[in-house]
C-alpha cells in the first residue's frame, strides 16, 4: 500500500502541538524544512517503529496501571498516530490500561488527575450557549460519531459527574478504525449527587446537585436536536446514563436519529453472542434455558430483551413464552407482581413473575425472595450478574446451581474487576471445573482440577459496539435497527473459539478484537444494505472493501505544506 499524502496548513508549534498531525521526531528532513521544524526538533529522524519502541520502554517505567493510564493519556494529547500505533501493538496488555478496569480508577480521580480538557463539556448552567459551544468545538468538522455521557452510572462505580465518553471513543478507533478526527466526545454536566465530589474543592465539574425531571429532559433534548441539526448522519452513542434515563432516552429518540445505548444494546448483544457460544458447548437451544439475571438495571434489562428476542428469532418461540424463561432480581429480590409499581420500573413489566409461583418459597419479612431461593427453585442453566454487587454469587449459590445443571453458564459482568459477582477461579473451583464462564473485565485463566487452564472470555460490550457503530456509520444507516444488531451478534458468535474447541474461551480474545470488529461491521453493513436502512447503493460483494477503505489507520503518511490544506 502506498503512503497516503496529506496537505496540511499548520506550521511550527501549530503542527507540533496538534495531536492529529504531530509526528515528533518522525518528521522527515524535507517536512522539517517545509513546516518550519528544522530547529525545533533534534537531528535524528525516527521511524514509527523506533518511536513505539522508545514510548513502550517509557511506559514500562510506570509501575501502576493508573500511572500507565496517565502516561498514555498525555501521549494521546501529543500524537495520535503514536498513541494508537503503540496500543495497537500491545493490544491485550494495554486495553485494560486505557479502558476497563483502569479507566474506572482514572475517572473516579478525574478532577485530581486533570491536566487538559478533551471533547465537549456542555454544562447545565451554560445551556444558553449550547449551540455556540458545540460549534466552537466541532469547528465545521464532519462528525461521524458522537459519544455522550451524563456520567450518572459509570461502570459499577456510580455517579462521577464527568467522564467515560473519551475512553469509549478511543476503543472505536482502536478496534474498528473510526477516524478520531470525526468523533465528538460529549459530557453532559447536569451536576452530581456524589457527596465526595460535591465536597471536593478540586472537583472540576459543576458543583451542584443533579438536575432531574423536565429540566433534565429539556437539556438533553436541546443537545440531541443540535446533533440532528449539525451532524444529521452521525451515530449518537449514549454511555453510562442512569437507569431511569438510559432506556427511556433510547426509546424517545430512536425514530429521530441513529441512536445507540451501549449499556442496554451493546451489552445485550455481546451477552447473546456469548450465550450462543455456551449453548453450542452444551449442545442445547436458547429455548431450553432457564435464565436468572441478577441486577435489573440498564444492562440487566438489555440482556433480558436481547436473549428473549434471540429465542424468538432463532428458536421461533412466541415472545410471551420466551419471557417465561427469565427470572430477574434487583435490590428487592425477585421481580414479582406483589412488589408493585414503586419497585418495578415500567420497562420491566414483561419479565414480572406471578406471585402464585412463589407461594411455597421462603421470603424475608418484606416478602422479598432472594437469589439463593430463586436458584433453588428455578434450577437455572444460566446465571448473569450485572448488579454492581461484588461477591453476590456466593459459594452456596454457585454450588446450588451446579446441582441442577451439568454445565452451569455463569457470567459475572459487573465492572470494574473488583465488583464482579464472583471471581472466575472461585466459580470454577465450586463447580469442579464444569462452569462455562465469562466476565465483564479481563481475568487470568482458571486452573482446572485436571491441571489444565480454562480461558475466561471477556464478555464486554467493547467486543461488539465498535463494529456495530462502524458498520452502521459507513453504510450511512439512518438507524441502528434490532436486525442489524442481531446480524452483528451472530457474526461475533460465529467467531467464538469454543465453537471449534469446547474447552476454549466462549468469545474471541481481545487481542483479536480488530479483526473481529471488522467482521461485525461487515455483517451490520450487509444487513443495513439488505433491509434498506443504508443510504448507499452497494452490492454485497463490495461492502468489505468499502469498509476497509474507510478505516482510519495509525500511520503517518507524507505531508505537504499547503496554506489551504487541512488543520
Ligand atoms: N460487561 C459489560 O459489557 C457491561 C455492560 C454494561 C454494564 N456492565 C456492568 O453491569 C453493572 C450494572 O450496570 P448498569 O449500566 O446496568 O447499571 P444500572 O445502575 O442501570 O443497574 C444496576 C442495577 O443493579 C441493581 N442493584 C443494586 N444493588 C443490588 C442488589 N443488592 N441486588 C440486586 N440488584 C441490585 C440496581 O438497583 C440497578 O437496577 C455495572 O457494574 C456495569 O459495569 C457491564
Ligand atoms: O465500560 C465497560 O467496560 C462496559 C460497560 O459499558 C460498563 O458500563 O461496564
Ligand atoms: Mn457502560
Amino acid at each position: 500500500m502506498s503512503e497516503p499524502t496529506f496537505r496540511v496548513a499548520l506550521r511550527g508549534d501549530g503542527i507540533l502541538n496538534n495531536p492529529r498531525w504531530n509526528k515528533g521526531t518522525a518528521f522527515s528532513a524535507i517536512e522539517r524544512g517545509a513546516f518550519g521544524l528544522t530547529g525545533r526538533l533534534p537531528f535524528r529522524v525516527n521511524s514509527l517503529d523506533e518511536q513505539c519502541e522508545r514510548a513502550y520502554n517509557q511506559l514500562l517505567m510506570r509501575e501502576t496501571p493508573l500511572r500507565k493510564n496517565t502516561f498514555l493519556q498525555s501521549m494521546k494529547e501529543q500524537n495520535w498516530v503514536l498513541y494508537y500505533s503503540l496500543i495497537g501493538r500491545h493490544l491485550k496488555e494495554l486495553i485494560p490500561i486505557i479502558y476497563t478496569p483502569t479507566e474506572a480508577e482514572a475517572i473516579s480521580k478525574y478532577s485530581h488527575l486533570f491536566r487538559r480538557s478533551e471533547g465537549l463539556y456542555l454544562n447545565f448552567s451554560n445551556q444558553n450557549s449550547m449551540e455556540q459551544d458545540l460549534l466552537e468545538q466541532s469547528g465545521g468538522r464532519e462528525i461521524d460519531l458522537v459519544v455522550v455521557s451524563d456520567a450518572e452510572a459509570i461502570l459499577g462505580i456510580g455517579d462521577q459527574g464527568v467522564g467515560i465518553s473519551v475512553a469509549k471513543a478511543v476503543i472505536y478507533t482502536l478496534l474498528a478504525g473510526m477516524d478520531p478526527s470525526k468523533t465528538l466526545c460529549v459530557t453532559l454536566d447536569v451536576g452530581t449527587d456524589n457527596e465526595n465530589l460535591l465536597n471536593d474543592r478540586l472537583y472540576v465539574g459543576w458543583p451542584h446537585r443533579r438536575v432531574r425531571g423536565a429540566d433534565y429532559d429539556q437539556f438533553v433534548d436541546n443537545f440531541v436536536q443540535l446533533v440532528r441539526k449539525h451532524h444529521p448522519h452521525s451515530l449518537l452513542h449514549f454511555e453510562d446514563f442512569g437507569v431511569s434515563n438510559a432506556k427511556r432516552l433510547l426509546d424517545l429518540y430512536h425514530d429521530q436519529h441513529a441512536v445507540f445505548n451501549d449499556d442496554v444494546q451493546g451489552t445485550g448483544a455481546v451477552t447473546l453472542a456469548c450465550i450462543m457460544s455456551a449453548i453450542g458447548v452444551t449442545k442445547s437451544r436458547l429455548a431450553d434455558q432457564r435464565i436468572v439475571i441478577y441486577g435489573a438495571g440498564s444492562a440487566g434489562l438489555g440482556i433480558a430483551r436481547q436473549l428473549r428476542d434471540g429465542m424468538v428469532t432463532i428458536d421461533k418461540v412466541s415472545p410471551k413464552d420466551a419471557n417465561r424463561h427469565f427470572w430477574l432480581l434487583d435490590r428487592y429480590g425477585l421481580i414479582k407482581e406483589s412488589l408493585g409499581p414503586d419497585k418495578i420500573r415500567p420497562d420491566l413489566r414483561e419479565f414480572v413473575r406471578p406471585d402464585s409461583e412463589w407461594a411455597d418459597v421462603r421470603a424475608n419479612e418484606s416478602g422479598e425472595v432472594g437469589l439463593l431461593e430463586v436458584v433453588k427453585k428455578v434450577r437455572p442453566t444460566i446465571l448473569i450478574g450485572c448488579s454492581t454487587q461484588a461477591g453476590a454469587f456466593t459459594e452456596e449459590i454457585v454450588r446450588e446451581m451446579a446441582k441442577g445443571t451439568e454445565r452451569p453458564i455463569i457470567l459475572p459482568l459487573s465492572n470494574p474487576s473488583s465488583l464482579h459477582e464472583v471471581k472466575p477461579q472461585d466459580a470454577n473451583d465450586w463447580t469442579d471445573g464444569k462452569a462455562l464462564l465469562a466476565t465483564g473485565s479481563p481475568f487470568p485463566p482458571c486452573k482446572q482440577p485436571n491441571g489444565k487452564e480454562y480461558k475466561v472470555a471477556e464478555c464486554n460490550n467493547a467486543l461488539i459496539y465498535p463494529g456495530l457503530g462502524f458498520g452502521a456509520m459507513v453504510a450511512k444507516s439512518r438507524c441502528l435497527t434490532d436486525t442489524m444488531i442481531i446480524a452483528g451478534t451472530r457474526r461475533l458468535a460465529s467467531l467464538a473459539p469454543a465453537l471449534k474447541d469446547p474447552d476454549d474461551a466462549l468469545l474471541p480474545d481481545f487481542g483479536d478484537a480488530p479483526a473481529v470488529s471488522f467482521e461485525v461491521a461487515v455483517a451490520v453493513a450487509e444487513q443495513a444494505v439488505e433491509e434498506g436502512s443504508a443510504d448507499v447503493d452497494w452490492k454485497k460483494e463490495e461492502i468489505r472493501d468499502r469498509l476497509r477503505v474507510k478505516q482510519w489507520k495509525a500511520v503517518y503518511g507524507k505531508y505537504i505544506y499547503d496554506p489551504n490544506g487541512e488543520r
